[in-house]
């Protein structure tokens, strides 16, 4: 019983044996967690491989942890704070100056259930993170994806969107009283709706889209729930939890499918329960949601701006005039995310 229930946990490992030389990954959050384990797997698959992460001292530990395990000496540590619009646009810049091609971007990096605390530019913490600089890195990214199609963007979303909410009016829990929980599950449901979206637009394009539950898996993801590592570890339930919680490097193993795998060549627009196609939540499926979401999103991160009317503003350093004007035009929504 333990062991199936241990397979029926962990949900197996990535079926496909497909090697990804000279192709390049950018995976973000990748200095720990299932991120890490994602870029070592494709480091050992051949992969030229990204790492942007916010602390440099851990992301260029963990680079070198994964050239030393996996030989393969292109793996790479880039900064990245998604809680920084101005950041996401600096590793933007950097990756499209300096790489010829990139083939899959990861967009892995997330924090779950932390106090209401607001990014540099004034978003909620989760909602910014999770999705929004997500959302900017993506399509600051889209023509370097499309240039190397076929190429693929991978979503780590979560079950959590179930019980997720788009509070169109409050998306940056201004106006009613924060709810951690809530607030986690806004944003991965934001993860799927941006994945469905996204897949719409870039058809024939060659680049698919896809948005993945990794299972449960025993990460730093936690550090906010007041639960430590240790008090499981010593604990009678330690057991148990491990019965019921995956390895980061099963945890992985999804996105590593979604990735590499053949089965995975042109499909787009999905969401998988780990390597299992799986329906989402029906308020996953609403389109005039996802249209909507984006329309704001763009707004929030000075996108729309820079497409219609501003081109310099496209730059790390052009992006906040875009934003000013923007709080001058969108009234509630905007400066409930304190634009
Ligand atoms: N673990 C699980 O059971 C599940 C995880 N997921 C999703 O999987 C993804 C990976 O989570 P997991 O590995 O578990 O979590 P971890 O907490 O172990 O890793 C999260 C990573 O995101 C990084 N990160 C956090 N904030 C920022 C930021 N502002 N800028 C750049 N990077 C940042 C972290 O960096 P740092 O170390 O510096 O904080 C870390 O590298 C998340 O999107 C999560 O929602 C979904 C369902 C279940
Ligand atoms: C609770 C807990 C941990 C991990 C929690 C994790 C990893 C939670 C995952 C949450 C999920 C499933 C999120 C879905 O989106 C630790 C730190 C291992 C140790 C002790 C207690």
């Amino acid at each position: 019983c333990a062991v199936l229930l241990k397979n029926h946990v962990t949900g197996g490992r990535c079926p496909s044996k497909a090697t990804i030389n000279g192709k390049t990954v950018v995976i973000t959050g990748a200095n720990t967690g299932i991120g890490k384990d994602t870029a070592r797997e494709l480091a050992k698959r051949g992969g030229r491989i990204i790492m942007g992460c916010r602390d440099m001292e851990k992301c260029e530990a963990a680079a070198k942890e994964i050239r030393g395990k996996t030989l393969n000496p292109h793996v790479y540590s880039r900064r990245l704070d998604l809680a920084s619009m101005k950041s996401i646009r600096e590793f933007a810049e950097r990756i499209k100056q300096e790489e010829q091609h990139v083939d899959v971007l990861i967009n892995n990096a997330g924090v779950m259930r932390c106090p209401a605390w607001k990014t540099e530019d004034g978003f909620d913490v989760q909602f910014g993170v999770n999705h929004l600089g997500h959302f900017l890195l993506t399509n600051l990214l889209l023509d370097k994806l499309k240039e190397s199609a076929p190429s693929r963007v991978i979503n780590l979303a979560s079950l959590a969107h179930v019980v997720g909410k788009i509070d169109f009016e409050d998306l940056n829990w201004e106006k009613k009283k924060f709810d951690t929980k809530q607030a986690y599950c806004q944003s991965k449901l934001a993860n799927v709706l941006f994945t469905r979206e996204l897949a719409k637009r870039l058809h024939g394009t060659g680049v698919t889209v896809n948005a993945v539950h990794p299972g449960v898996v025993a990460t730093e993801l936690g550090r906010h729930t007041g639960l430590h590592q240790s008090q499981f570890s010593s604990s009678v339930l330690s057991p148990f939890f491990s019965l019921l919680v995956k390895s980061p490097e099963l945890g992985a193993q999804s996105s590593v499918y979604l990735a590499v795998s053949e089965e995975m060549e042109g499909v787009t627009g999905r969401y998988y329960d780990v390597m299992t196609e799986k329906e989402p939540a029906p308020q996953a499926l609403d389109e005039e949601a996802a249209r909507r979401l984006w329309e704001v999103s763009s707004k929030l991160v000075g996108l729309e701006e820079e497409g219609q009317h501003d081109k310099s503003s496209t730059s790390a350093e052009g992006w906040s005039k875009a934003a000013q004007t923007q709080r001058q035009t969108l009234g509630p929504a905007v400066s409930a995310a304190g634009l």
